[in-house]
């Protein structure tokens, strides 16, 4: 393909070099050469990155057997005659590994039948339209497109390297008995409240003083209320200071210099950091800001021009469809001759929590600022859905629609509660259509569902 010499071959030049095997690298790769472009895909580890290894999908894998094992503790008040059953957790691995690999070989099918070449190899610029892998390899192309993604953060305090990050949750074979998860973002609530689910005592230290701060409060409020009742103690205020070892587990320090209860494993779930730093990225003056993020434009461009840059490792969204979305809409521009751009508004997104929230639009806090108390209109439903009220459980949904103006345009929709995951998607489809609050009226119900409740709120 090249020589470690540097001296490039007829071979190693291609129409699109992709820096990173994950949503956004394979996505943009597969569609540039449905347009017929010659591609090189460059990934050192599994392919699908994030998302399909250590991200959604053993997550939703987890989530899915939380759900399970909920069903089954609550199953003999319906009448199931049914033992509690703990999981066994390294014979759902297993199905849950067999479910990823047969990811694995489904992408290795489609890169072989695109024509797409595949190196297992860590990638660094060595210009604007030079790539080299670690061995030496030398790739040049006419664009590159960058999608390397990001790594979970550990706060910088004594101790930190005693905790595990989200990473290291995919490889447990087993419930540890106590858990300390800190964080209060997406990957804090929904590791916290699988692991509850599924045996764990699992407790969250949160130095805010809720949890997702991106959502709806009043959700929020009551998804904390749920988690509460479902065994999670939750620790508001919390400042995390240093972690101290305690035998095989760990101790947390927080701001008074208070030594905690001990714990068989420590969680962090602090947020992220996006792959720009060994990239060489100065080599072609791509500029990153502040956090790390490669700056790019609203047409994916960096600075540099034929260099582009999709999914974590910029500041959009941190979500696998809105990467996908993203390199898609790109080589449809660079190669397919179409003009698409990534509306990166109202975009929906889900929290796998238990129960889980997704929300798409405008929060009630950010209409109210945007547009003023007068101009915005809430409307709300609460209830217990069905399976709930039989096993007689108190897990509660609410639901809440922010509505604009006299015509009551509907700008936000925030669903917590059984079914939300599922039902969200069609309603966001709604929102971005622009429809009111009449329209949602109009349609009938389909009955007996949760979904219905969004059509005859009041
Ligand atoms: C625990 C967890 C759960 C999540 N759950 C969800 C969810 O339910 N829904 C959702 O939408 N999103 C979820 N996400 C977010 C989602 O996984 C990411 O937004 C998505 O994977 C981003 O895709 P990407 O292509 O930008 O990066 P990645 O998927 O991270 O892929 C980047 C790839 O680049 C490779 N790479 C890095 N540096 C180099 C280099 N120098 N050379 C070559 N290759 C390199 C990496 O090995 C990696 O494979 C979750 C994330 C986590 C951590
Ligand atoms: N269901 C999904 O779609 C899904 C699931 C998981 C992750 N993701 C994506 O991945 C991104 C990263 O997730 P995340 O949960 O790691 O990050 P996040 O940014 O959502 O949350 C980080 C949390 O850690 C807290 N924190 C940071 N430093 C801390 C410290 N020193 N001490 C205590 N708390 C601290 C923050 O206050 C915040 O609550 C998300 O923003 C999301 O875009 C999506």
């Amino acid at each position: 393909m090249s020589t470690p010499s540097g001296k490039p071959d007829a071979k190693a030049h291609f129409d699109l070099v992709v820096i990173g095997g994950g949503s956004g690298g394979l996505a943009g790769a597969f569609r540039a050469a449905e347009h017929g472009a010659r591609v090189a895909l460059l990934e050192p580890h599994l392919l699908g990155g994030t998302c399909v290894n250590v991200g959604c999908v053993p997550k939703k894998a987890m989530w899915l057997a939380a759900e399970a094992a909920t069903r089954l503790q609550f199953a003999p008040t319906l009448g199931f005659p049914v033992a509690p059953a703990p999981l066994d957790w390294a014979e759902f691995i297993v199905h849950r590994e067999r479910y990823i690999a047969n990811i694995h070989a489904s992408y290795r099918r489609r890169l072989d039948a695109a024509g797409i070449a595949v190196l297992p190899a860590w990638a660094r610029l060595l210009d604007a339209r030079t790539v080299e892998c670690e061995n030496g390899v030398r790739l040049h192309a006419d664009r590159i497109l960058i999608a390397t993604g990001g790594r979970p953060l550990r706060p910088a305090i004594a101790g930190a390297e005693l905790g595990g990050v989200s990473d290291d949750f995919f490889q447990w074979r087993a419930a540890p008995a106590r858990v300390a998860v800190v964080g209060a973002g997406y990957i804090a609530v929904e590791l916290a409240g699988l692991l509850q689910a599924l045996g764990s005592q699992v407790e969250l230290f949160v130095r805010g003083d809720r949890l997702l701060k991106e959502f709806d409060h009043e959700l929020t409020t009551q998804l904390a209320e749920d988690y509460r009742q479902s065994g999670v103690r939750l620790h508001f205020g919390h400042h995390l200071t240093a972690v101290e070892a305690a035998g095989e587990g760990v101790r947390l320090r927080d701001g008074d210099g208070a030594l905690g209860e001990r714990f068989d494993a420590l969680l962090f779930a602090t947020g992220r950091q996006p792959n720009s730093d060994r990239l060489n990225l100065d080599a072609a003056g791509v500029a990153v800001d502040a956090a790390g993020h490669i700056v790019v434009d609203e047409r994916h461009a960096t600075s540099v021009e034929d260099l582009y840059a999709v999914g974590d490792c910029t500041a959009n969204a941190a979500l696998t469809p809105v990467a996908i979305a993203a390199a898609r809409r790109l080589m449809d521009r660079l190669y397919g001759g179409r003009e698409a751009v990534l509306d990166q508004r109202d975009i929906p997104t889900v929290v796998f929590s238990h129960p889980p929230i997704g929300q798409v639009g405008l929060t009630e806090a950010q209409a109210r600022a945007l547009h003023g108390d007068a101009l915005v209109h809430v409307y709300r439903a609460g209830f217990r859905p069905m399976l709930y009220a039989l096993a007689d459980m108190p897990q509660r949904s609410v639901f809440k629609l922010v509505c604009l103006g006299d015509e009551r345009r509907v700008i936000g929709i925030h669903l917590m509660g059984e079914a939300a995951d599922e039902i969200l998607q069609g309603f966001a489809v709604a929102l971005k259509r622009g429809i009111t609050l009449d329209d949602l009226r109009d349609t009938v119900a389909i009955h007996p569902t949760s979904a219905e409740e969004v059509v005859l709120m009041r």
